[in-house]
């Protein structure tokens, strides 16, 4: 158990508690399931951190939610869904879809192996802890390096396009996982066709730059917080991937920067969240934007939530991504100098902003 100090959070041997924690390999859930009833120090989020900007509940400023039904049959309503997803992604950088083709049925058995793979025995959640396996499972990727811990535990997969042996995963959700990565891929793959006619380009034309061929499933448990007034469940980041697909539960909690407040990205039933990446910002060449976002802490939880990054950023791939060609012009000139998917993940090192807060990005401003 980590021995809390709340009282003073400022006198406390920092390092040592962090240890302490870590080598519990039961994460935030473990010290719930252990009765605390204060946030222990290592949680505790600077307070301007947490109150920089005003949260906006508004609801004249709402993330879209677009219908894609139809969407493939109907060259009108395909334009008008067009439009909206290029709206989306130039003025708010995130938008939810429903009629999403993903049966409700597997989006909640989805949650439910979530679930259970926390759920289970600690003993054998135990045996992911480990950055050594295709399964990796801790409580915060970047414990050590945070200003303060998240409240939060997560595993992980790539599960495209080299998934893990199916024995590699976990038992208890491993069907489910295979299930919803291939759903999410084709779900990725029409986004991207969207996203391209959006741009003006042909159809397949993101499909065509490998944008959608890696995959890494990241899963969520934010266990209800004692003081969720003064922890965070992710501090703001942006993705450093060309596109994520995001199910979340009922809860609620993730928030969306725009312009300069916080807004809530309320759970609707059925649907899922899209957000645009580093990677196609870039591409863009800030046609379409990456959004800063964050998840407060809860205080009724468990909240689980999947989020899909699209990347390739595991694959050993010397491919080259700036600008597209075909976008720039006289008045359009390119913004970013030509990356790798590897070059990128390696220099934003999986953190989703540079050590002063700022985007990743700007490093590779021309
Ligand atoms: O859990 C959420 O709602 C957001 C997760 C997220 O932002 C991420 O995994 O990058
Ligand atoms: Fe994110």
């Amino acid at each position: 158990m980590v021995k809390s100090n709340a009282s003073n959070p400022d006198q406390y041997d920092r390092a040592s508690e962090l240890k302490a924690f870590d080598e519990t390999k039961a994460g935030v859930k473990g010290l719930v399931d252990a009765g605390i009833t204060e946030l222990p120090p290592i949680f505790h989020q600077p307070a301007d951190k947490i109150q920089k900007y005003p949260v906006l509940r508004d609801t004249q400023f709402s993330i879209p939610v677009i219908d894609l039904e139809r969407v493939k049959e109907d060259p009108s309503i395909r334009k008008e869904i067009v439009d909206k997803v290029g709206n989306a992604s130039r003025k708010w950088g995130f938008f939810q879809v429903v009629n999403h083709g993903i049966p409700v049925n597997v989006l909640e058995e989805m949650k439910d192996g979530v679930r259970r793979f926390y759920e289970q025995d600690d003993e054998l959640k135990k045996q992911y802890y480990t950055f050594s396996k295709p399964v990796v499972y801790n409580s915060n990727y970047d414990l050590y390096a945070g200003l303060a811990v998240n409240w939060r535990d997560t595993f992980s997969s790539f599960m495209a396009p080299n998934p893990p042996k199916v024995e590699d995963l976990p038992p208890v959700c491993r069907d489910i996982m295979v299930e919803y990565s291939k759903q999410v891929q084709a779900l990725g793959y029409l986004l991207l066709e969207l996203l391209s006619e959006a741009l003006g380009l042909k159809r397949d034309h993101l499909k065509e730059m490998d944008c959608a061929k890696g995959l890494l499933m990241l899963c969520h448990y934010y266990p209800a917080c004692p003081q969720p007034e003064l922890a965070l469940g992710i501090s703001k980041h942006a993705d450093n991937d060309f596109i994520t697909v995001l199910l979340q539960d009922h809860i609620g909690g993730l928030q969306v920067l725009h312009e300069d407040k916080w807004i809530d990205v309320p759970p609707a039933p059925g649907a899922l969240v899209i957000n645009i990446g580093d990677l196609l910002q870039l591409i863009s060449n800030d046609a379409f934007i990456s959004v800063e976002h964050r998840v407060v802490a809860n205080s009724v939880g468990p909240r689980v939530s999947v989020a899909c990054f699209f990347s390739t950023s595991v694959i050993p791939n010397s491919r080259l991504y700036g600008p597209i060609k075909e976008l720039l012009s006289e008045e359009n000139p390119p913004k970013y100098r030509e990356t790798t998917v590897t070059e990128y993940a390696i220099y934003s090192n999986g953190r989703g902003l540079d050590v002063d807060g700022h985007s990743h990005l700007l490093h590779f401003r021309l």
